[in-house]
């Protein structure tokens, strides 16, 4: 077989996500298990609940994850590469444990993931891990023999992922009315988290403060303001900021809120702002509420003009990256030394999670990685 499009020794790829609300009865539910255990307040969730309310209840993460899910298997299709792929969640149907069942069921022993997130942090690598460790102790229950599963690494980096977000600057800059368009300023957002979590994101030989999860996203940023600034002639202020904090009050996330850099750069005189979402790969809730209802009615308050440029989505450029990282990966387990892309000053990440990797509050089994119970 061409090595190029070889996926042995997986069998199968199963696109992990967060899952979310398919309409107005689902949307409590559907937080009761986002939240469970977490500490949110009550408060807190009736807002986040209304914000799903004003769009139906619906949440646009299933519908992008079902595109997703068609455009990669249409990608691998046109590039002969066998491999069948799988959908399942951590939070709503399809349930990660439903989908691990039917991949057992279809003879598959090798499974590899992809989780619908790019960078490193409890919330967004070694929880996930945690979900693969539930499926896996369910199926053991039941008696089947279980599969080896295991998770892509980190693809902020990858050229598919930091190209694609450039060209969506490009696009947004566009937006803005020509007259501003050139001062400018880039806005680079992400969601916030416990900063007590960003000290303990990536491997325990840290990262400094703010741990792997600030360090990838600063990289990130650098990354894109560099190649604008190529492409355009023209340098501009970037700052890396949060959002969607949610959580007790007196604990501390990472700032500054979106919200709140909207209004300080105004006060500094900034003409106008591009925000560039590079925390999420998709139109989540987090980019449909928190930057384009809530920061940009900001913005029009303060009239300063604002943009958000786009996620990457389906692009065929990101979708290549995924089926790039699968074939690297395949070829990396059967023992060659493929090359691993990887743009910025950090180098592609590892492979394999190790000992302590994104630590949680509350150790839990977590697959995929150098403590996993599971082979
Ligand atoms: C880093 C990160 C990502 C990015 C990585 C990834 O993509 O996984 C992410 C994604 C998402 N978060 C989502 C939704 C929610 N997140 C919540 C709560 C929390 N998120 C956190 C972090 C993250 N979250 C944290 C530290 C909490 C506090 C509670 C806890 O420690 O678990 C809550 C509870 C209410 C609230 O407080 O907001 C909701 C409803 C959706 C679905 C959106 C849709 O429907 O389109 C998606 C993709
Ligand atoms: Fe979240």
């Amino acid at each position: 077989m061409d090595r190029a499009r070889d996926p042995h020794p997986y069998d199968a790829l199963l696109l992990l996500s967060f899952g979310g609300p398919e309409g107005p009865d689902d949307v409590l539910p559907f937080l009761e298990n986002v939240t469970r255990g977490r500490g949110i307040p009550r408060e807190r969730l009736a807002e986040v609940g209304a914000h799903y309310h004003l769009f139906g209840g619906v949440s646009p993460i299933n519908g992008h994850n079902r595109e997703l899910l068609a455009a990669l298997r249409s990608d691998f299709a046109e590039h002969g590469l066998d491999l069948p792929v799988y959908w399942g969640n951590r939070n709503w149907a399809p349930y990660v444990t439903d989908t691990l069942r039917e991949i057992v069921r279809d003879g598959h022993r090798r499974v590899l993931t992809l989780a619908t997130s790019a960078y490193s942090s409890y919330s967004s690598c070694r929880q996930y891990r945690e979900d693969l460790a539930g499926a896996l102790a369910a199926l053991a229950e039941e008696g089947l023999d279980l599969p080896r599963v295991d998770k892509l690494r980190v693809y902020y980096n990858h050229p598919g992922f930091l190209e694609t977000m450039t060209d969506g600057v490009l696009r947004a800059l566009d937006e803005l009315p020509a007259d501003v368009r050139e001062g400018a300023v880039l806005a680079f957002t992400t969601h916030s988290i416990p900063t007590a979590a960003a000290d303990t994101s990536g491997p325990p030989a840290g990262h400094g403060d703010g741990g792997a999860y600030v360090s990838e996203h600063m990289d990130a940023a650098r990354w894109i303001a560099e190649a604008l600034a190529e492409r355009t002639g023209v340098r501009r202020p970037w700052e890396l900021v949060y959002q969607s904090r949610s959580g007790a009050p007196h604990i501390p996330w990472l700032e500054p809120d979106i919200c709140d850099h909207l209004r300080t750069l105004h006060e500094a005189g900034a003409p106008a702002v591009v925000m560039v979402p590079i925390g999420f790969v998709s139109d989540h809730m987090e980019v449909l509420y928190d930057l384009d209802t809530e920061a940009l009615a900001v913005a029009a308050e303060l009239g300063l003009p604002a943009v958000r440029s786009a996620t990457v989505g389906t692009d065929p450029r990101f979708v290549a990256a995924v089926r790039d990282l699968v074939l690297e990966r395949a070829a990396t387990e059967r023992g060659e030394q493929p090359q691993r892309c990887a743009l910025g000053t950090l180098g592609a990440g590892h492979d394999v999670c190790p000992v302590g990797c994104c630590a949680a509050r509350t150790p839990r089994p977590a697959a995929a990685g150098a403590d996993s119970p599971y082979a």
